[in-house]
């Protein structure tokens, strides 16, 4: 059984997404946005440490490691890192089209439980943008790209100013990534167009 209600149908007007002409090459890593991002970054001892590599069009590939950190029952990994692997490399989509946006719907079906120490290999593709509006798809298999089927998940992006961060983030968070002089990982911590 499959669910996606209709606030994920692109509307008629909706067009193709367009890659930046300046995103990674296929195949190449994507790397962390920031370095304390749950999904993404090294510097989280219990985070995903999900990789993800740039595909084709607005297209990635990433993969994540179940750890005993991310167990919900006894050896099997807790739903909502799941839905936390595929978020992640939802969101990672916005950097192939420049763009800086964040979740505002997430909907996920678990068809099959996955287990601890199970390599789960994510696929995610942007499908169609409507104004600030970003439609986006991802699954997510076991052990690697053509597996069973484990989790999948349709989601929104919605466009937004870097001036969401600085607004809403804690401000000793949010100085220190303004602070990094390295102008492209202070760019990437909110994904803007550097
Ligand atoms: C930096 C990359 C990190 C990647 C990591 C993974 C991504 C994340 O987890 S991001 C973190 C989780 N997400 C958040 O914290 C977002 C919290 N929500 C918000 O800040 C706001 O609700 C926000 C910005 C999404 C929308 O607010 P706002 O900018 O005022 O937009 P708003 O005018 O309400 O909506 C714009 C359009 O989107 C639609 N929309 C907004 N939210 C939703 C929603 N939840 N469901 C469906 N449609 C929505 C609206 O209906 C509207 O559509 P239309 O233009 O057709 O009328």
């Amino acid at each position: 059984m499959r669910g996606t209600s209709a606030a994920l149908q692109p509307p008629a007007d909706a067009t193709a997404p367009v890659r930046h002409p300046e995103a990674p090459a296929p195949g190449e890593l994507l790397g962390a946005h920031y370095g304390q991002c749950f999904g993404c970054g090294g510097e989280q001892p219990h985070g995903l440490h999900l990789e993800a590599r740039a595909g084709e069009g607005v297209s990635l590939t990433a993969e994540f490691t179940v750890k005993i950190a991310h167990q919900g029952a006894p050896g099997l990994a807790h739903g909502g890192i799941l839905a936390s692997a595929l978020d992640e490399a939802l969101g990672s989509l916005n950097w192939l089209l420049r763009t800086i946006a964040v979740t505002g719907r997430l909907e996920t079906d678990f068809v099959r439980p996955v287990p601890v120490d199970a390599v789960l290999h994510l696929q995610a593709e942007v499908t169609a943008v409507a104004g600030r509006k970003i439609y986006a798809t991802a699954t997510g298999r076991i052990g690697g790209p053509d597996g069973p089927l484990a989790v999948r998940a349709d989601a929104l992006f919605i466009e937004v100013k870097v001036d969401h961060f600085i607004d809403h983030g804690r401000q000793e968070e949010i100085q220190a990534a303004m602070d990094d002089p390295d102008q492209f990982r202070r760019a990437r911590a909110f994904e803007v167009n550097p």
